[in-house]
């Protein structure tokens, strides 16, 4: 049992459509909120030699990404905080102010708790005008797909290759990058947390249409052997690009790094150089 078949027992019990993206979508006047939650655990999200303001910093970053994948700017940040010794907090405070101080957020709120093994829940609000708004369901037919950076790097430092350290233990949610395609008006958009196969997979669960992946023009990890670094590209988590679909006729598009990688296609498959693509990547499971 994964986290997407439990995802699919939730869509039982609340409006499965309310799944079908990174954030919440709320009404709010003429605008609309955004909310996303995500919840970090020492074992799974903190790699071994991580800073306590890097744990800060991370637990903010990932739920920004969500936001920004929306073309939405982000607002507040509540930070749930189940600490399992309490001289970590400060640390991790002030790297969760930093990053939100980076990409125009503030943090309003949270809760405290003791808990065994350190957990954080970030909840992050953002607002978007309707008409920039950007779902995962959207994708046309004539559009390619693209993503805002190198993919695989984050994994790439979890393999041992401390270049990529950075990118592991600081990600940069592309806040500024999801505003200027929001407003660039592109038709579908997540955010790649969970590896590019899991999330083309994602994709295609909410679109009649598929995709078919260009391999070679994959944006990898610089200083990995190009075989290993596809396969990191193609499988590993915690890089936080932007995914997004696009008429042709929009590249290039100002202050965005846009990688075209591939292009929608009328079967609904997920194909790598003409071959299915497994749907594989950083996925929590439950044995049993
Ligand atoms: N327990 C839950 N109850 C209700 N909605 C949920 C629950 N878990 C997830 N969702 C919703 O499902 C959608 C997808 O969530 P998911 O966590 O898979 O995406 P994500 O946050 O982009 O990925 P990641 O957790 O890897 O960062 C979101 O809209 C989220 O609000
Ligand atoms: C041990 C270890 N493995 C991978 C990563 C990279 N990483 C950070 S958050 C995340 C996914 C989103 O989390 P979730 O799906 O839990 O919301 C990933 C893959 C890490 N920091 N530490
Ligand atoms: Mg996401
Ligand atoms: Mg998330
Ligand atoms: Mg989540």
């Amino acid at each position: 049992m994964d986290e997407r078949a439990l995802h699919r027992l939730i869509g039982t019990i609340i409006d499965p459509e309310r799944l079908a993206d990174d954030c919440a979508v709320i009404p709010c006047g003429d605008l609309l909120a955004v909310a996303s939650t995500d919840m970090l655990h020492e074992t799974t999200d903190f790699p071994a030699g991580m800073t306590d303001w890097q744990v800060g910093w991370m637990a903010v970053a990932v739920t920004l990404s969500d936001i920004a994948s929306m073309g939405a700017t982000p607002g507040e940040v509540l930070l749930a905080v189940g600490l399992d010794r309490p001289e970590r907090l400060f640390d991790i405070m002030e790297g969760a102010r930093d990053c939100c101080a980076a990409f125009g957020a503030e943090i309003v709120g949270g809760d405290l708790d003791a808990h065994r093994e350190l957990t954080i829940v970030s909840t992050g609000l953002g607002t978007v005008a309707p008409e920039h708004l950007v779902r995962r369901r959207g994708v046309r037919p004539n559009d390619v797909i693209a993503v805002t950076g190198p993919l695989g790097e984050a994994q790439a430092a979890l393999a041992g290759y401390d270049r990529h350290r950075k990118e592991l233990l600081e990600p940069q949610p592309r806040v500024a990058e999801g505003e200027v395609l929001g407003r660039a008006g592109v038709s579908a958009m997540m955010d790649i947390s969970d590896g590019l196969a899991l999330s083309l997979h994602d994709l295609l669960a909410v679109n009649d249409r598929g995709f078919a992946v260009e391999t070679a023009r994959l944006p990898l990890p610089a200083g990995v052997p190009e075989d290993e670094a596809r396969e990191l590209a193609l499988y590993g988590g915690g890089d936080f690009e932007l995914l997004f679909s696009a008429p042709p006729a929009i590249f290039p598009i100002p202050g965005v790094e846009a990688h075209i990688i591939g292009k929608v296609i009328p079967e609904r498959v997920v194909l790598a150089d003409g071959k299915p693509l497994e749907r594989r990547g950083y996925l929590h499971e439950w044995s049993g």
